[in-house]
């Protein structure tokens, strides 16, 4: 058996089933750490896993927990309400997704949860500083355009809450990862000022155990640079390891779960990895989960760093801008060929 992911590497499958994780197979890193402890942990796990369990990560459990009332709250409307800011409303693709409209593995059925997708704006950012005046032509992409909000009352203020913390978390591993890469600590700060960061409220039905042809979310791997991931309280993530077997992933309070993404696969020369996963919510219960998804700003060119290519060794991708990038395997799994052609500003020139 054999699974191909978007960005178009094959990975063995060994069976269709998942086990439990031996102990460290998925690391679980402290980031109170001593520093050099601490990237030695993250580039082991960066490189070899390609997901890691963080704990002492500093956003507050009364943060986490208000969001994940916010997300139920809003998952509890009638699907009217929630249709009021429907995706196909937004011109990149944010907004309400309902069941069964998202087709993540194209050798599935469409993926069974339910999600809400908002992404950057400077209200959500505590962090934010006023940009100096750049002297570099500005280089447009697919994902320029805003959020949509739902009028559910505290939804925003709820969503803001999470996404600034969480935000600030993302800044500081890119920091360590940096590090990590053999670049001096501050070397992305000047990317990530208003970054293409995706939060993500889901919702997965209990499904039925016996049809497994239908996920709550097929098998993929993310797009962006990487996922920290809260996760409720199912037990319903899981992964696809070196060795072709589905392991679990299950929540452990106190943790995220963090994950390398496509694009830092990329960047990095596939010096860290991107590992594939699925969830598969077969608990008999409601599950719930929020990923964000950190990418740089979108009108950042990405092309394999030069500490990551080896002597005698040569880029293995071509420049891309993050934000077509990221409009371009959005609209993969979710709307036609014909409509993200048609999208204007994906016209773009990508100047390197
Ligand atoms: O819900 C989860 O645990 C993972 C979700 C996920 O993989 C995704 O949205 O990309
Ligand atoms: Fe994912």
């Amino acid at each position: 058996m054999e699974f191909t992911s978007y960005s178009g590497r094959k990975r063995a499958l060994a069976s269709n089933t998942a086990r439990k994780a031996e102990f460290d197979e998925i690391p679980t890193i402290s980031l109170l750490g001593e520093e050099e402890d601490l990237i030695a942990q993250l580039r082991e796990a960066c490189t070899r896993v390609g997901f890691f369990y963080i704990k002492d990560h500093g956003v507050s459990q009364a943060t986490i927990d208000a969001i994940f009332d916010t997300s139920k709250r809003f998952f509890d409307q009638d699907l009217d309400a929630k249709n009021e800011v429907h995706y196909k409303k937004s011109s990149i693709l944010r907004g309400y997704e309902p069941t069964a409209e998202v087709q993540t593995d194209e050798t599935k059925k469409p993926d069974l949860n339910e999600a809400f997708n908002c992404g950057y704006q400077p209200d959500l950012d505590g962090q934010r500083q006023a940009e100096e005046g750049s002297t570099r032509a500005p280089i447009q992409s697919a994902m320029q355009g805003g959020n949509v909000w739902p009028l559910q009352p505290g939804f925003k203020a709820g969503v803001a809450a999470y996404y600034s913390e969480v935000l600030a978390l993302a800044r500081r591993l890119v920091r360590l990862f940096a590090t990590v890469l053999g670049l001096p600590a501050h070397h992305f700060d000047g990317v990530v000022t208003h970054p293409g960061a995706m939060l993500r409220l889901l919702k997965y039905p209990a499904q039925d155990p016996k049809q497994p042809d239908a996920l709550g979310i097929g098998a993929h791997t993310d797009i962006e640079c990487f996922t920290i991931l809260a996760q409720g309280r199912q037990p319903a993530l899981q992964i696809l390891n070196v060795e072709g077997h589905w392991i679990e992933a299950p929540p452990v309070p106190g943790t995220f779960v963090v994950n390398i993404g496509d694009m830092l696969a990329r960047w990095s020369n596939d010096t860290m990895i991107s590992t594939v996963h699925r969830v598969l919510n077969i608990t008999g219960q409601e599950r719930y989960s929020i990923p964000f998804f950190f990418g740089p700003n979108y009108d950042t060119v990405v092309h394999p760093l030069e500490t990551c290519i080896a002597e005698g060794e040569v880029a293995k991708y071509d420049p891309v801008v993050a934000g077509d990038y990221v409009y371009e395997r959005l609209a993969k799994s979710r709307i036609s060929k014909e409509e993200a052609e048609s999208k204007a500003t994906l016209q773009t020139a990508v100047a390197v």
